[in-house]
């Protein structure tokens, strides 16, 4: 089986790693092949509904040449759990995994985020593939080597930078994709937007009906030029030593959301849109951003069915942003105690800012509540 059209973007990182822009779940088993030659035990990690779907097609070009077994994790984003790390680690060893073993992340961010972290600490490492079928993991979750489980006092707290050998991206399985679940995804492309890519912002704004006719062609661009803009700034600084923490714009306000919501009722997109509303809020009390281009994004947001107001998804008991601001503190980008936060600077552009006080965040907490 010759391998099919596709579109090969390298992430120039530490140890650098393609990323497979319209491969085919099918021909993963041939790819294996031809790169890991030691392989002969692989571990998919994926969930009942993804598995349901598209586990056959994976599986078609694995089963000659691998002995192949399934981790099943149920949906949801508390299964980012260390529980459900260490069971996940129980099943591995009684299906005999060793160091040669190769993880395939199949589903989501979730699935995502959970088998890299198992696959960074399982026998202290062993090689990972990311295959996203989610909207949101193809756009950004499986690119970067960010993998980690939630702790009921922070997102993302216990985790690794543990790059992936590869990300194979099949456009075809977000056809399957509930349209919930593409404002997740929509969410984060609209960040990168509006991170470095004013062009992408107006695509956004522009192609509102084809992309949500779901037209094949259009769909393609943006995962493309999504999926860009994240692999060229992990490029430029993988470990988020600088420039790679403008990625988290929108993500310390949605960050504490989650975490004040146990990681439940609130999606992560939903969580950055928000964010990203609380964040231009900022900006533009910051004199970074006009109040119009505050309301253009809104707008943007809106006109894809994401929140700008956390009372728009949850009947909520917050009242006191003090409690928000207070969870603000687990965020990792935080230096001694001062909150760093992410800034959009007019739109396509973020800048890292050390100069927010807590009023002026709870400010935007306020234009958000
Ligand atoms: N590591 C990173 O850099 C990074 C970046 C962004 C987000 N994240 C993490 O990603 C997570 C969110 O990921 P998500 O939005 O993909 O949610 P998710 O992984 O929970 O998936 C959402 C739902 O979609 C279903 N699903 C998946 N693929 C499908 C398909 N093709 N067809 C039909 N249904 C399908 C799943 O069963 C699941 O119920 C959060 O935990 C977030 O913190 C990580
Ligand atoms: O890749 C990054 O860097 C990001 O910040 C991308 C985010 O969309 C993602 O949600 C990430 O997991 C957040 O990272 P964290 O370090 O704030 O946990
Ligand atoms: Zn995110």
């Amino acid at each position: 089986m010759s391998l099919p059209e596709y579109q090969k973007v390298e992430v120039t990182a530490n140890i650098p790693y393609p990323v497979f822009l319209g491969a085919q779940l099918e021909a993963l088993g041939e790819y294996l092949h031809s790169q890991f030659q030691d392989v002969e035990h692989i571990l998919i990690i994926t969930n009942p509904q993804v598995a349901k779907l598209y586990a056959e097609r994976l599986q078609k070009g694995l089963l000659v040449d691998y002995r192949v077994n399934f981790l099943f994790v149920p949906a949801g984003e508390t299964e980012k759990s260390l529980e459900r790390l260490s069971q996940l680690t129980t099943a591995a060893l009684r299906f005999g995994a060793d160091r040669h073993t190769l993880v395939i992340a199949l589903g989501g961010g979730v699935i995502g985020d959970l088998a890299g972290f198992f696959a960074s600490v399982f026998m202290r490492g062993i090689r990972l593939i990311q295959v996203p079928t989610t909207l949101l993991a193809q756009v950004d979750s499986s690119i970067g080597g960010k993998v980690a489980v939630n702790h009921p006092a922070g997102k993302n707290i216990l985790g690794a930078f543990y790059p992936p050998r590869a990300v194979w991206t099949d456009f075809t399985t977000l056809e399957s994709l509930p349209w919930e679940e593409v404002e997740n995804g929509l969410a984060e492309s609209i960040k990168h937007a509006l991170i470095e890519d004013s062009g992408l912002f107006e695509f956004f704004e522009t192609e509102e009906e084809s992309l949500k006719r779901r037209d094949p062609l259009i769909w393609r661009e943006m995962v493309t030029r999504s999926s860009t803009v994240k692999v060229r700034i992990v490029s430029q600084d993988e470990r988020e030593q600088g420039r790679r923490a403008l990625l988290n714009l929108g993500h310390s306000f949605g960050h504490a959301l989650e975490t004040e919501m146990n990681y439940r009722g609130v999606t992560h997109g939903q969580g950055v849109s928000i964010g990203l509303v609380a964040a231009a809020h900022l900006a533009n009390a910051k004199g970074l951003m006009t109040m119009a281009e505050v309301d253009r994004i809104k707008r943007l947001l809106n006109k894809f069915g994401l929140p700008t107001k956390i009372t728009e998804i949850v009947e909520t008991t917050i009242k006191d942003p003090q409690v928000l601001l207070q969870l603000m503190q687990a965020d990792k980008k935080n230096q001694g105690g001062r909150k760093i936060l992410i800034l959009p600077h007019g739109i396509g552009r973020a800048v890292i800012s050390k100069e927010c006080t807590d009023a002026e965040i709870l400010d935007a907490w306020n234009q958000v509540i």
